[in-house]
């Protein structure tokens, strides 16, 4: 199973792909959570991203490639992924659609073989807003928010297009409860595992 999560912040892509991952047994590659460890760890990278995290900015995408080529070549990434948050540019799908060429361990990013899918998460801004201001992360601020959600609008809602064009995307709506909405992930993804 090879799964990319996209949709809003908020949308529940974390929530479902802990679930899932737990599982299916696959881990769960976040690369928001990768880059909050090295915020935390204060590495260069750390340095570099937090003040775009802050602002609700992407960080740019030259920061992410190294990270995630280094994630996917770790071991436990052989027999399946669920990624959350990546990728998030239309840069950084022609960067990952490369890094599967070379280190996919036979996942390849498109034709009939393939069993990458995109899993889009369908929920209203409105929802968005509250579920993330009763979360409280220190990015979980009105004015970030708006900025995330534009950014999101802007930058990554493309991608949806993109995989809906190569037949990889699945359409879920995210405003269920939580596991009406892994119910549904289940029956969508059943069988491509
Ligand atoms: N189906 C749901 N119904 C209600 N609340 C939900 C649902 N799914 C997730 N949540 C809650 O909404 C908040 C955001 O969820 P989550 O962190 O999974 O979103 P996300 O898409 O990963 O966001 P981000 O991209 O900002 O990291 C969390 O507090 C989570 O508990
Ligand atoms: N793929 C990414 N490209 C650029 N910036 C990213 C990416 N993934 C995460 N970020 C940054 O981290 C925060 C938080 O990410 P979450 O996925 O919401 O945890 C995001 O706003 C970007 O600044």
């Amino acid at each position: 199973m090879h799964l990319i999560f996209m949709g809003p912040p908020g949308a529940g892509k974390g929530t479902q792909a802990q679930l899932l991952s737990a599982l299916w047994k696959i881990p769960h590659i976040s690369t928001g959570d990768i880059l909050r460890a090295c915020v935390v760890a204060k590495t260069d990278l750390g340095q570099k991203a937090q003040s775009y995290m802050d602002r609700g900015e992407l960080v740019p995408d030259e920061l992410l490639m190294d990270i995630v080529q280094e994630r996917m070549n770790q071991s436990d990434a052989r027999a399946g992924w669920i990624l959350d948050g990546f990728p998030r540019t239309v840069a950084q799908a022609a960067f990952f659609d490369k890094l599967l060429c070379e280190v996919g361990g036979g996942v390849s990013s498109s034709g009939k073989d393939c069993d990458l899918r995109a899993v889009n998460l369908d929920v209203p801004d409105n929802i968005l807003v509250a579920r993330l201001l009763s979360r409280g992360r220190q990015d979980d601020n009105e004015e970030t928010i708006r900025r995330r959600l534009q950014v999101y609008r802007e930058q990554t809602e493309p991608l949806i297009e993109f995989y809906r064009n190569r037949e990889q995307l699945v359409a879920v709506d995210g405003d269920r409860a939580m596991e009406s909405v892994t119910a549904q992930l289940q029956q969508a993804l059943s069988g491509d595992s």
